[in-house]
């Protein structure tokens, strides 16, 4: 595995983590993975991982599903338009999220959705009802054909991957690594599948792939294009990172929701993406929160008389819907 190498003084990020020892019961393996994990999250919050378990071809599934999709006539995708649901599912077009309030829109195009079994259609009764203020069905479109399973093949994959992430956060805070079990039993993980046209012309700095933010939820897993850079990370020094893609990883990065419950002792770090490289870019982030009706309360272990709570105690659905409706404003 490969340590920290002080990211600050490098023009790429380095840090990586070998996730093959993840099924590993062993308790001093685990401490040892979580230990590496540990340093990352307070100092930069921005990982690589790899032996991530999400097979090849699931994700070619869900990229070739994606890349028909954002090649419908525009009209056809502006059916599933995110702001005709309550719960921001469905379609985005390019530049119509604002993640940056000092920006003017974002240059992206994207899809989203959360939950759902693959072979049960039907929305239950008890998610609608836990999920609180984030409650709500998933939209599909109807063609390409088989995009709904390929995409949440791809969904399933990465969540049994943030299902096995959580007990190791657990265990980097000093805490049992069932910590996080009842707090996270509805996966409350949004999956988005996104599209950045190649940026051309003159430079505005207020138009770019995704304005500099912070995500909303306690981890973000990341596929992004290989070969193509586009994503950076702002650094202690407030000096932009690039963070290529590394071809067999994907991208962990902290959100805010840890930010709360760690009492900003792990890192939400911020982060951007331009697409400059004259082709078009994809990308699949997949945001893990606790349950929505869950309190984003301090872990009493980060709290102290010198480390006061320094935010105030909301459910994770409200802290999200409060973010997303910022983000596409409405
Ligand atoms: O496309 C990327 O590389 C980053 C996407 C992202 O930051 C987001 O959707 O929150
Ligand atoms: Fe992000």
């Amino acid at each position: 595995m490969l340590r920290r190498r002080q990211p600050e003084s490098h023009p790429h990020l380095t840090n990586r983590s070998d996730l093959k020892d993840i099924d590993n019961r062993d308790p001093e393996v685990r401490k040892a993975l979580a230990k590496a994990v540990r340093d990352t999250c307070i100092n930069v919050g921005f990982l690589y991982v790899k032996n991530h378990g999400i097979p090849e071809g699931t994700i070619e599934n869900a990229l070739s599903a994606s890349k028909e999709f954002f090649s419908l006539p525009l009209e056809k995708k502006m059916e599933l338009d995110i702001r005709k649901t309550a719960n921001f599912k469905g379609y985005n077009p390019v530049l119509s999220s604002n993640n940056d309030p000092l920006n003017r829109g974002d240059l992206h195009e994207g899809f989203e959705f959360g939950w759902e079994e693959l072979h049960a259609r039907e929305y239950d009764e008890k998610r609608a009802h836990d999920d609180g203020v984030m409650a709500g069905a998933n939209v599909w479109p109807s063609e390409p054909a088989g995009f709904r399973e390929a995409t949440l093949g791809y969904y399933h994959a990465a969540v049994d991957l943030g299902r096995k992430l959580f007990p190791l956060f657990a265990l980097a805070l000093d805490l049992p690594e069932h910590f996080f079990d009842d707090k996270t039993k509805n996966s409350a993980a949004i999956m988005r599948v996104l599209h950045y046209p190649p940026q051309t012309g003159p430079v505005d700095d207020r138009v770019i792939g995704i304005g500099a933010h912070t995500d909303f939820e306690c981890f973000t897993i990341l596929w992004q294009e290989p070969g193509i850079q586009a994503l950076q990370v702002l650094n202690k020094q407030g000096r932009w990172i690039d963070a290529p893609p590394i071809p067999g990883t994907l991208v962990v990065n902290l959100g805010d929701q840890f930010a709360r419950w760690t009492n900003d002792i792990f890192k939400s770090t911020v982060h951007r993406a331009i697409n400059r490289s004259g082709v078009r870019r994809y990308s699949i982030p997949l945001f893990f929160g606790t349950d929505y009706d869950v309190k984003l309360e301090p872990i009493p272990s980060c709290v102290s008389p010198e480390r006061p709570p320094k935010y105030d105690v909301v459910t994770a659905g409200e802290y999200v819907k409060e973010r997303l409706k910022a983000t596409y404003g409405h």
